[in-house]
């Protein structure tokens, strides 16, 4: 094993011999070629009838059949394969499924009327998103769904981000992204005229051109070498000496660490007349072909409650299932430690207490024209805003600069976007002009976001700093919008930098024809939200999207959150001698200090009243209040913003089953906005860029520490203050030791007199009975999936009535049984079957 010396600021991490056995054995990005057992693949009727009704043939066995092997070997090749029709193609739930993986008859149904209903131009879905846009506040359908049932396949597939996909918006799809596409003087030289009538025009054309000259002399540097940056810094090396877990361990237990998605396949919306099972929309455990060679019928067996959270939850809902013994206080101590094969040394950076830059300040003393970016990239920066270079800009843009992988971790809001985008561009722009007769241009930069919101933020961002590049496009590609539309966009206008959701990025290597060409142009891959991303519930997409780009690339991983596991799996997508450039000072939290976080804990029949008087409370301490509520689940988020609306505050709600264009509008309404509240799901958890949001409740227990940081972290942005308050009920506790190195303090519960009490009831009680039968389902769901409240079914059970008489039901809404049969609830007392 070689183990090469670094400076004295870079010092190797060298591996325990055991350790290394283990993780030079793990996959990287090779996959075993995929066997395909085709069956009547010689009929010349399957593929037309593939294409019309693919999963109804594929459920009846006359499509493609995946062989019984492993599910790596499947599924590459499924996804690098030539577009053979939908026939061939794999639903999200085959790939992923660990039990059972093939689509129920329910959703193939819904499928197939989906399908049918989309012919229909006067869908009244799409009538009901107009008149959702002028409504003040929205109320979710209810009853649409039965009549139209959703659409899958493409559409969820692009549950890279939350398979929102499924509320299919039927009016334009890309109405918020009016500057995407601009296309580059270099991809054609016609005339301005000829540019006039592209349907994307070019960006803001006042720049320079001409790419020659638009790179800056580098002996304009005066960037501080990073060796120098991080000289009086002890760049922290420690051997890693904690265990190492498999992602088999982590998917041993009865519940997968966090948002498994993949097995999300069977959809809620079969089961809408039942009040809407959230989110569920798993394959189905033993529902049918066992497509991966895994004992899971004996799983199921042994963990009858092993119904997985992704199962009941929406996507960025499944992003729940808790993780509460990971030991974070040790964890994050050795953050800087590494765990990497052979021959591996990572240079690791913290930075430290006495650094200039690790002030309470975001930004640092350095400035953008001290650091060789090209002229028009500072033109675009000044006109942003931006001189200074955030502490992160500056921790990361020369490694950066150099070629360097890196992985590197940031507190929230600091500007991490910037940070990766501005470089990229500056590879961009070196490189040589895109030529007319390029049939496919290359895309050079892929940056993949988990969330639509995220993808849309980030290519606005580098909008921004493109604004004297005209001759550099970026687009973006997220689900929630038709295929065929972005297809059509995405030749029209080709990009250089393309940003996109796993899913949805994952449908254009499928099914766009030369996508997947221009994808092996790509210099720079970015990986936004790393950890979320290289999450049990992105990493086969992840991984397969790794495979489709050049293994010769540079590769950037940026989170506020790096967790251990992650550090040991990122090699996935990383050179095993990147950087891991943590800006998080050595003992310092990974929270705002600026930002006073409380939590409350107060018994759960009284969290309604609770999440209204600390509002009230906020809004006469604060006229200019923004607030945004998180709650576990979409449907709980309905649930509690139908009753703040019917509670006369001024309320708007987002979450994944609201459609894409509504969701644009809500975000954008709330960015721009003073005195408003966002109630919202895990949706706008991660990333999201809303400013001056001068609070920040979490009612229930949060999916884990890192969701917690990330949805805290949406306020105190940019050095602002903030505030943050976590409400759990008595039994949901335990979840503080999680984040008891965190200043955290134990809030005073207020006061709610007898009126406000009668008030919140008269309001629960005008909330539609279908949002609460939902609301109740998903909590069920969402808390069975928790590894400490979901362990014992009959406290359980106990706790969802809770929750139920909490609405001001006299009994608990029924279940159907087939979901109780899923949760593994059947029979427990206390539930009601239908
Ligand atoms: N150098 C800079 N100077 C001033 N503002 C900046 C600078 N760089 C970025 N910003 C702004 O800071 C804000 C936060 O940036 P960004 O959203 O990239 O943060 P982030 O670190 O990615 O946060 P999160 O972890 O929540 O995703 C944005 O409004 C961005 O425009």
């Amino acid at each position: 094993m070689k183990t090469t010396s670094f400076s004295t600021t870079f010092m190797p991490v060298r591996l325990l011999p055991q350790l290394r056995l283990l993780s030079t054995s793990l996959p990287a990005t090779h996959f075993p070629p995929m066997k395909f057992a085709p069956t009547l693949s010689s009929s010349r009727a399957v593929p037309i009838l593939s294409r019309v009704f693919p999963l109804r043939l594929r459920y009846m066995g006359l499509g493609f059949r995946r062989s019984l092997q492993t599910e790596r070997a499947f599924s590459t090749r499924a996804f690098r394969g030539p577009r053979t029709g939908s026939g061939s193609e794999l639903p999200r739930g085959y790939e992923r499924r660990a039990g059972g993986a093939s689509k129920s008859l329910i959703e193939d149904e819904a499928e197939l009327s989906d399908w049918v209903s989309e012919l229909r131009s006067d869908s009244p879905r799409g009538r009901e998103d107009e008149l959702e846009g002028r409504r003040g506040r929205v109320r979710e359908r209810g009853t649409d769904r039965e009549s139209y049932p959703i659409k899958k396949s493409r559409r969820e597939s692009d549950s890279g981000d939350f398979g929102e996909s499924r509320r299919r918006d039927f009016r334009s799809p890309n109405q918020s992204f009016t500057r995407n596409g601009g296309i580059s003087k270099r991809f054609d030289n016609k005339s301005e005229g000829d540019k006039k009538d592209r349907p994307f025009p070019p960006r803001n054309n006042r720049g320079n051109s001409n790419s020659s000259g638009e790179f800056g002399d580098s002996s304009r540097r005066r960037f501080p070498n990073p060796n120098e940056y991080f000289s009086r810094n002890s760049g922290i090396s420690k051997r890693f000496d904690n265990k190492f877990q498999s992602d088999d361990d982590k998917e041993d237990g009865l519940f997968p660490r966090r948002n498994n998605r993949g097995n999300s396949n069977l959809k809620a919306d079969s089961f809408t007349r039942n009040g809407g099972v959230e989110g569920l929309r798993s394959g189905g455990r033993g529902t049918g072909k066992t497509l991966r060679v895994m004992d899971d019928t004996e799983e199921e067996e042994e963990k009858p409650t092993g119904v997985r959270i992704e199962d009941f939850l929406s996507e960025e809902e499944s992003d729940t299932a808790i993780s509460d013994d990971d030991g974070y206080g040790v964890l994050r101590e050795k953050s800087a430690t590494s765990l990497f094969g052979s021959d591996n040394e990572v240079s690791v950076k913290v930075l430290p207490k006495s650094s200039p830059g690790s002030s309470d300040s975001y930004l640092s003393e350095s400035r953008f024209d001290q650091c060789s970016v090209s002229p028009l990239s500072l033109k675009g920066i000044k006109d942003a805003g931006y001189e200074k270079m955030t502490v992160v800009q500056e921790a990361t843009l020369p490694v950066i600069l150099k070629g360097k992988d890196v992985l590197a971790k940031a507190k929230t809001g600091t500007g991490k976007t910037v940070a990766f985008l501005l470089p990229s561009i500056e590879v961009v722009v070196k490189s040589p002009p895109i030529t007319r007769d390029q049939k496919r241009p290359p895309i050079l930069v892929l940056v993949i976001c988990p969330t639509r919101e995220l993808a849309s933020q980030a290519s606005a961002e580098a909008n921004k700093l493109l604004k004297y590049h005209p001759s550099i496009g970026v687009q973006v590609v997220i689900g929630g919008t038709r295929l065929a539309l972005e297809q059509k966009r995405i030749q029209a206008n080709p990009c250089q930098i393309l940003v996109a959701t796993p899913g949805r990025l994952k449908d254009h290597i499928e099914n766009t024809a030369g996508f997947a060409t221009r994808l092996m142009g790509v210099k720079v891959l970015v990986l936004d939200e790393a950890d979320h991303l290289l999450d049990m519930g992105f990493r086969k997409d992840i991984e397969r999207i790794i495979s489709n780009v050049p293994k010769q690339r540079q590769t950037l991983l940026f989170s506020a959150t790096v967790p251990e596991e992650v550090r040991q799996i990122c090699h996935i997508a990383l050179k095993r001698d990147h950087e891991y450039i943590n800006t998080v000072q050595e003992g310092s939290e990974e929270t705002h200090a600026q930002v006073r976080q409380t939590h409350l804990v107060t018994p759960l029949d009284k969290h309604f009243s609770q999440v209204y008087a600390l509002l009230k409370e906020h809004i006469a301490d604060d006229v200019e209040y923004k607030v945004l509520v998180f709650c576990t689940t979409a449907m709980v988020t309905r649930l509690v913003a139908d009753l703040l609306g019917e509670l006369n505050l001024n309320v708007r709600e987002i979450h994944s089953r609201k459609p894409q264009s509504y969701r644009t509008r809500v975000s954008d309404e709330f960015r721009k906005s003073k005195g408003l509240i966002l109630v919202t799901s895990d949706v706008s958890a991660r990333g999201v860029d809303y400013p001056d949001v001068t609070l920040v409740i979490q009612v229930g227990v949060p999916a884990d520490r890192q969701q917690y940081i990330h949805r805290l972290g949406r306020t105190g942005r940019k050095g602002k203050e903030g505030q943050g308050i976590l409400l759990l009920a008595p039994w949901e506790e335990f979840f503080l030791s999680t984040i008891k190195d965190l200043p955290i303090t134990k809030g005073s519960v207020p006061s709610v007199d007898p009126d406000t009490t009668k008030k919140v009831e008269r309001a629960l009680s005008k909330v539609e009975m279908k949002n609460k039968e939902a609301a109740y389902q998903a909590w069920l769901g969402y808390y069975n999936s928790n590894k400490k409240v979901g362990r014992d079914k009959h406290r359980l059970v106990e706790l969802a009535n809770e929750f139920s008489r909490s609405m001001g039901l006299d009994n608990p809404p029924a279940i159907p049984k087939l979901v109780l049969g899923k949760m593994g609830l059947k029979n427990v007392p206390g539930l009601r079957s239908k």
